[in-house]
């Protein structure tokens, strides 16, 4: 079930940014976290309320001069309505209602989806007054926050709460699903069609089940698949430009609803900025990766092509390192089938359980051969770790210092999990916890 979209929409410098960070909240990294993924400011999911949604704030794309200001406002807002399904409107209560902001609330009131009309830097009582004209926008209501202050963001989330859908806890089925993801135009569209064209069983391909990608069932070696392929149809027509944007947003969706992520790369372009975002969003959500570097076949090679194009992955992706490459080619077909022999062995893993004595064998090996350095002047005393989930592999680890254990030493851990029990293509979390909550 993908996860609702609510889109931040507003004028410079009225909040949307200190708006988003509120409601992202403190980003625990996955353990093997490590300089050089892109965050973006831009999306993330927010996971820390009862719906989980994907948060977007349409600020800050580009540096804005004042004659732009209005056009920007413009595809922002255009952006907005397209793709989310819940809109945030934000304004400044301090400086007041603006023309660009009537502008905005113009447009805003032609969409057939929630708006909430968000007054912000309202930081105090005395200053609600003030934000009365924004009555005349023609609104039947609207919320004065502070997104500084945390002022009226629990009340502004509760009611979010009640229109956002509430979807059935997660299904534990069997079908393992794919989603691929990457710029516009490097092929993905064609190499799902020849990784189908491959697959003879293919089932009841249902075409736009989703409004934005293109679902097909299918079964090989009796195992059930679901590809979800990041439409680029409804997009022709677009500029460069805005594509890029768009295609940000729909490789999201693909993501959050995909177990094994197929990064696919254009051996032509090489590795480029906005594969750099996508990535890094994929090892955000916590998602099984692969590399698929497609149009192997376009590119004159010789007996090094190969070893390059690794080492400009590993370099780019250092975040990533557990992740498969493949060269592929949609067009001849090269290496396309072995992309579901990767698919499989990365979906082992990323849904494989240890058992918590051979985790704990490991764990203590590991503990006992390198002490985790001082936390505060005191000793970091570990007690045992247990695997709480899968999908990635996460594991809870008690100590008497959940807050001071050292980043690298995490990083040591990990390692020496991985090194155990391979968890190849998967990330994989280590969360800390003090004692006392292991005995209650
Ligand atoms: N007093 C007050 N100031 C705020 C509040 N929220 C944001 N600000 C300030 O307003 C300024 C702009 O905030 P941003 O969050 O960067 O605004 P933005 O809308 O993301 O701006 P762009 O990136 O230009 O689109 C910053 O100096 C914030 O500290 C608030 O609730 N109260
Ligand atoms: N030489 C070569 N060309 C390819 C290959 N795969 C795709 N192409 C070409 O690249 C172009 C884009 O392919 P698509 O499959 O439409 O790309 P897409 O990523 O689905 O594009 P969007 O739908 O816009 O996101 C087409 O002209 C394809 O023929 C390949 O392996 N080799």
């Amino acid at each position: 079930m993908s996860k609702p979209i609510v889109a931040i929409v507003g004028r410079p410098n009225v909040g949307k940014s200190t708006l988003f960070n509120r409601l992202v909240g403190h980003r625990r990294a996955i353990v093997d976290d490590m300089p050089g993924v892109t965050r973006d400011r831009n999306y993330a999911t927010v996971n820390k309320y009862e719906v989980p949604f994907i948060l977007v704030d349409t600020g800050g794309f580009e540096p804005v001069t004042e004659d732009r200001l209005l056009q920007q406002m413009r595809e922002q807002s255009q952006l907005a309505m397209e793709e989310a399904d819940v809109i945030f409107f934000v304004m400044d209560g301090r400086e007041g209602l603006t023309p660009a902001d009537r502008e905005v609330a113009g447009m805003l009131r032609k969409v057939n989806k929630p708006v909430f009309y968000l007054v912000n830097k309202i930081d105090g009582e005395k200053l609600e007054l003030a934000s009365s004209d924004f009555y005349s926008l023609g609104i039947d209501s609207m919320h004065t926050i502070s997104a500084e202050h945390n002022r009226g963001i629990n009340d502004l989330i509760e009611e979010l709460m009640g229109i956002l859908p509430h979807s059935p806890a997660d299904d534990e089925d069997e079908i393992t699903k794919i989603a691929v993801v990457g710029r516009p135009n490097v092929g993905k569209s064609s190499l799902v069609n020849k990784l189908l064209g491959f697959e003879r069983s293919v089932a009841n391909p249902t075409a736009g089940t989703t409004r934005d990608s293109i679902d097909t069932h299918f079964t090989c070696n009796k195992k059930r698949y679901l590809l979800i392929d990041t439409a680029g149809i409804r997009r022709k027509g677009k500029t460069t430009e805005k594509l890029e944007k768009y295609s940000v947003v729909d490789s999201l969706r693909s993501i959050e609803r995909g177990d094994v992520v197929l990064i696919v790369i254009n051996a032509e372009d090489g590795v480029t900025e906005q594969d750099s975002k996508i990535a890094g969003y994929a090892y955000e959500a916590g998602k099984a990766c692969i590399f698929v570097v497609n149009k192997w076949d376009a590119l004159q090679k010789d007996n090094a092509s190969v070893g390059r194009f690794v080492d400009r992955i590993r370099t780019e992706f250092k975040y990533l390192p557990f992740a498969p490459i493949i060269f592929v080619s949609a067009v001849t077909g090269q290496r396309v089938p072995k992309i579901i022999q990767e698919v499989d062995k990365v979906m082992t893993q990323y849904a494989r359980r240890v058992t918590t004595s051979d985790l704990n064998k490991v764990f203590t090996e590991a503990t006992e051969a390198k002490h985790a350095p001082l936390a505060s002047g005191r000793r970091v005393k570990f007690y045992f770790a247990t695997q709480v989930g899968t999908k990635p592999p996460t594991f809870v680890i008690f100590t008497n210092q959940p807050e001071g254990i050292h980043f690298s030493y995490e990083r040591y851990l990990a390692n020496r999990f991985r090194e155990a029990f391979g968890f190849e293509g998967t990330p994989i979390r280590l969360l800390f916890r003090g004692r006392e909550r292991n005995k209650a």
